[in-house]
């Protein structure tokens, strides 16, 4: 906050690392995405740098992520008056000072102690919403108090006990998270190589399994506590959340024991995205779990332009796979999307020594954000449309 309670604009950031470099000074985390990439892997032991960087399979997906952003093309506009931009809004009645989100990872401890504590205080801070992983490796109660009046909402793997799954969401309602998000592409893992040659899942060596350790529903069905006995209770987690798929109309569930907005993450089809509307939900989340899930799939920006099309007058549409840049925002954004979530990058700057290390990758998207927002003519996101862009034929 300056001196007048208003907030800076994210554009500063960059005066910030220039005026540094006049006293001699580097940025201690690179700017540049794939630079951050490689320090990460630098920092992290060999399976927990690849359990987060790596994808399904051939890695096919990851990348049809990256290069869907490159089909398309901003076309810069001038003399548009745009010195001034406002990034803020609101999405589903959550302020955000910027259209972007934190996606769910879990597990996050395992490139930094403090993890998803670490990142709900930065996301605070800097008034992003962030979204809590049911496999945290810290408990949603504890979560919510490091995030404090900070938005957040809070993401479900769909238990197949729904003793567990009543008893997550009434926690999470409680400690004050404002949305729920639905993830539907993970009842279970990939084909997933790097973790397979590495014989590595964070949860099978006691990480990311906090929430659902500490839940009285899930303890009441173990014979000893988890503390006294982690093999049998980890057993019991993998046997909870495997192999859960469901259909739509179960979906009437979730309704009846969660009060605030529903949102459906992994959706890539547009008649997928009118059974959302059909089933009433608030909102959908765009997304192939950044290629983590099916292999050989369709890159996520290729497939959202149909399902903006198909229902977003009709229901909150986000977006998330492969966003690593400014323009990939605005390139979302133009496409229907309300808001992007960010996964890998933010987990990346986390390997930086937590906080500070998040906080100056997130200062660096929102701010590449801000000047790009700026310099192709537009003083807000609600600016953006088709128009913005141009299919690129290369
Ligand atoms: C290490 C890791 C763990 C993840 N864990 C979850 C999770 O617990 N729940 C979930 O819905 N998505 C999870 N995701 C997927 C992200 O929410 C998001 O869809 C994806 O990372 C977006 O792609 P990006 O990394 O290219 O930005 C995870 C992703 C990564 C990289
Ligand atoms: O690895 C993932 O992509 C993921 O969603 C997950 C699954 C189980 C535990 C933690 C994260």
């Amino acid at each position: 906050m300056s001196p007048t309670g208003a907030t800076p604009p994210h554009s500063t950031f960059q005066n910030e690392i220039y005026l540094q470099g006049v006293g001699g000074q580097r940025p201690e985390v690179t700017t540049d995405p794939e630079a951050l990439e490689a320090s990460a892997r630098q920092r992290l032991r060999p399976e927990a740098f690849w359990y987060v960087a790596g994808a399904a399979g051939s890695g096919a997906t990851a990348r049809a992520n990256r290069e869907a952003f490159d089909h398309w093309r901003i076309v810069p506009r001038m003399l548009r008056e745009a010195t001034v931009r406002q990034l803020a809004t609101t999405v589903l009645g959550t302020r955000a000072s910027a259209p972007v989100l934190l996606a769910p990872v879990g597990a996050q401890s395992i490139v930094h102690p403090e993890g998803e504590l670490a990142t709900a205080r930065v996301a605070s801070e800097l008034g992003l919403p962030v979204v809590l992983s049911t496999h945290s490796s810290h408990t949603l109660e504890e979560v919510a108090e490091a995030n404090g009046d900070g938005p957040r909402w809070f993401q479900l793997y769909w238990p197949n006990d729904p003793e567990v799954c009543v008893s997550l969401l009434n926690r999470a309602a409680a400690a004050g998270y404002q949305a729920l998000v639905v993830t539907l592409d993970t009842w279970t893992l990939a084909w997933r190589p790097h973790d397979l040659d590495h014989g590595y899942l964070p949860f099978l060596r006691g990480t990311g399994v906090a929430n659902t350790f500490a839940d009285p529903a899930f303890r009441a069905t173990l014979a000893a506590p988890p503390e006294q006995d982690t093999p049998a209770a980890v057993l019991r987690w993998v046997a909870t959340y495997t192999g859960t798929d469901r259909g739509w109309d179960q979906l009437a569930f979730l309704r009846q024991h969660w009060d605030r907005p529903i949102l459906l993450k992994g959706i890539q089809h547009p008649d997928d995205a009118r059974r959302a509307v059909d089933a009433g939900v608030d909102g959908i989340v765009v997304s192939n779990h950044g290629g983590r899930q099916v292999d050989g799939a369709i890159g996520s920006l290729d497939a959202l332009p149909g399902i903006a099309e198909a229902v977003g007058d009709q229901l909150a549409v986000l977006f998330d796979s492969g966003v690593r840049t400014g323009a990939d925002i605005i390139k979302a954004l133009a496409l229907g999307a309300q808001a992007v979530l960010v996964g890998r990058p933010y987990v990346y700057g986390l390997a930086h020594d937590g906080e500070s290390g998040l906080r100056q990758v997130l200062r660096g998207l929102l701010a590449d954000l801000d000047i790009t927002l700026g310099l192709t003519g537009h003083r807000s996101p609600a600016d953006l449309g088709p128009d913005t862009l141009s299919r690129s034929h290369a």
